[in-house]
């Protein structure tokens, strides 16, 4: 008998269950929702009311390609520090980028950078685990030093010559000419001598081969909103989804040969000087230390390096053509040659400007707080809490860059005291900071600075239209597009 009423209890209780099942799930979403809102130290940081809640905000920031305006726009609303997810808060204060970067306070990479790529084995922009990513740098480092990017000399400026007679046709013919897809060829060919001893040809065919540079922007720009929520792309990795996506199906491929080649035809075999390359040198890394530093690691680190130096130097040059041609107050005539453009004040001021105003990484930067919690720019930050950073916000700081912050304004660099141009300096964090600060930044300056004094020394030039910026998506790099210039030769 008493069997059967407990019986009859559980019918009743499922009967209910089933009948409310739709308003109890609603209920406990909303409780999961007000736990995930309040029952944390971040809720005394203001910010976007669904960022509180939920991701879903960043992705849908990350996916308008637009996301520095985002920042900017958060940052000018609720101030210095704010809430931009569940359990991420963002700073705008320079004096917030040093502390974080600084070396040894141990912060560390997120789980945002594991899904770019290459994500099956990792380099070190996708390597999270602080040792591991210690280790592969220990040898990746070498090649990338200033005294070893100027050994490829004689490879970039034989680029440059025929990036010039391209741009010569241009010029000859009085058409208008996208200034910026050819910055962007060059920079990858550049990019191909120096990891693979072998430039891709992009610059003799004038034409994205295999549509590589878009697979490689589609898919960063995928990554990036991918990123914001990476636990999805860990619970589907195994489904094969991922290829339908547009960088899915072509997977890169002119890059993959490439590397594979040029690794299989070094394997064994002694180079000569011409051949000395990123590749070679992470290959010698290899086979002195095949336990630590693996052939797919080798892969990874070269190919990895076309990824995060191509579209990121392309932006950088792009912005300055923009910005020096749409201002009528930065004319380049002075510059004479480009191996002095490092003493060319007037020259390094406008790059400086332009790296300060439009960085090329306009996505964030994220990091975890150390175990113990810590101090950032006076506020205190529990551990395991992601911080941000984005540079967009961090250039525009008032204190440190003056009430035109926001504005370009080159003298800026020319009229600071020696004091404020140092302030000024520490704030710029354009190549990032601290243990993971770009290991690419003397390619990226030695390109610059020999290709943009060239191309200005060389041409008269004028945009097709001032009054129009070019188009741009912003992935992780801030990439534009169509910045259409005539030419005159000089
Ligand atoms: C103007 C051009 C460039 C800019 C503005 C730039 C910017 C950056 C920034 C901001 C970071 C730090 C990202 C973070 O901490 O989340 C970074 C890291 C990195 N960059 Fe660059 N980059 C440029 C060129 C290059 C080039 C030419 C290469 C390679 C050939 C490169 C390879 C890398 C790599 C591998 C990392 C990861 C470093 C690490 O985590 O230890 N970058 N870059």
């Amino acid at each position: 008998m008493e069997g059967v009423t407990r019986h009859l209890e559980r019918s009743k209780l499922w009967s209910i269950f089933t009948k409310h099942a739709a308003s109890i799930l609603i209920v406990a979403f909303l409780l999961h929702l007000l736990h995930t809102r309040y029952n944390t130290q971040l809720r005394r940081f203001p910010g976007p009311f669904l960022a509180s809640f939920t991701s879903l905000w960043q992705v849908w920031v990350a996916s308008s390609g637009k996301a520095e305006e985002y920042y900017m726009e958060v940052h000018r609303k609720y101030g210095p520090v704010a809430r931009i997810g569940p359990n991420e808060i963002s700073f705008a204060a320079p004096a917030a980028g040093r502390s974080i970067f600084k070396t040894g306070q141990g912060f560390h990479k997120t789980e945002f950078y594991t899904v770019f790529l290459p994500n099956n084995i990792k380099d070190i922009f996708t390597e999270i685990g602080e040792d591991v990513h210690a280790t592969k740098k220990r040898y990746t480092v070498p090649p990338y030093s200033l005294s070893s990017v100027q050994q490829h000399t004689a490879q970039i400026d034989a680029l440059m010559v025929k990036f010039l007679q391209k741009l010569d046709d241009f010029a000859y013919q009085g058409v208008a000419c996208d200034l910026g897809k050819w910055l962007h060829y060059l920079a990858f060919d550049t990019l191909g001598e120096f990891a693979f001893a072998n430039h891709f040809g992009f610059v003799d065919a004038g034409t994205d081969m295999n549509n590589t540079i878009a697979t490689i922007s589609d898919s960063t720009y995928e990554s990036g909103i991918i990123a914001q929520m990476p636990f999805v792309e860990r619970w589907t990795r195994s489904i094969p989804i991922w290829n339908y996506l547009p960088s899915g199906k072509n997977k890169l491929f002119l890059l993959f040969n490439k590397s594979t080649e040029v690794l299989q035809r070094f394997q064994g075999k002694e180079t000569g000087e011409r051949e000395k390359c990123l590749l070679r040198s992470l290959l010698e890394a290899h086979q002195a230390n095949p336990d630590k530093f693996n052939l797919n690691d080798v892969l990874a680190v070269s190919m990895g390096a076309i990824g995060a130096g191509s579209d990121s130097t392309a932006s950088t040059m792009n912005s300055f053509c923009w910005h020096v041609l749409s201002n009528p107050h930065a004319p380049l005539s002075d510059i004479v040659q480009f191996h002095e453009a490092l003493e060319l004040p007037y020259f390094q001021a406008c790059l400086k400007e332009v790296m300060r105003l439009q960085p090329a990484v306009g996505m964030n930067i994220t990091r975890q707080v150390p175990a113990g919690g810590t101090e950032i720019d006076g506020v205190y930050v529990q551990e395991g809490t992601q911080v941000a950073l984005n540079g967009w916000v961090l250039h525009r700081d008032k204190e440190t860059f003056g009430s035109d912050a926001d504005v370009f304004n080159l003298e800026r660099w020319l009229k600071a005291s020696e004091q404020e141009l140092k302030m000024m300096e520490r704030s710029l964090f354009q190549f990032g900071g601290g243990s993971h600060v770009c290991i690419g930044r003397h390619l990226a300056l030695f390109e610059i600075n020999k290709t943009l004094p060239q191309v200005f020394r060389q041409y008269n030039i004028r945009v097709v239209d001032p009054t129009h910026p070019p188009a741009h998506r912003t992935g992780f790099f801030y990439i534009q597009d169509g910045l259409r210039v005539y030419l005159e030769k000089r």
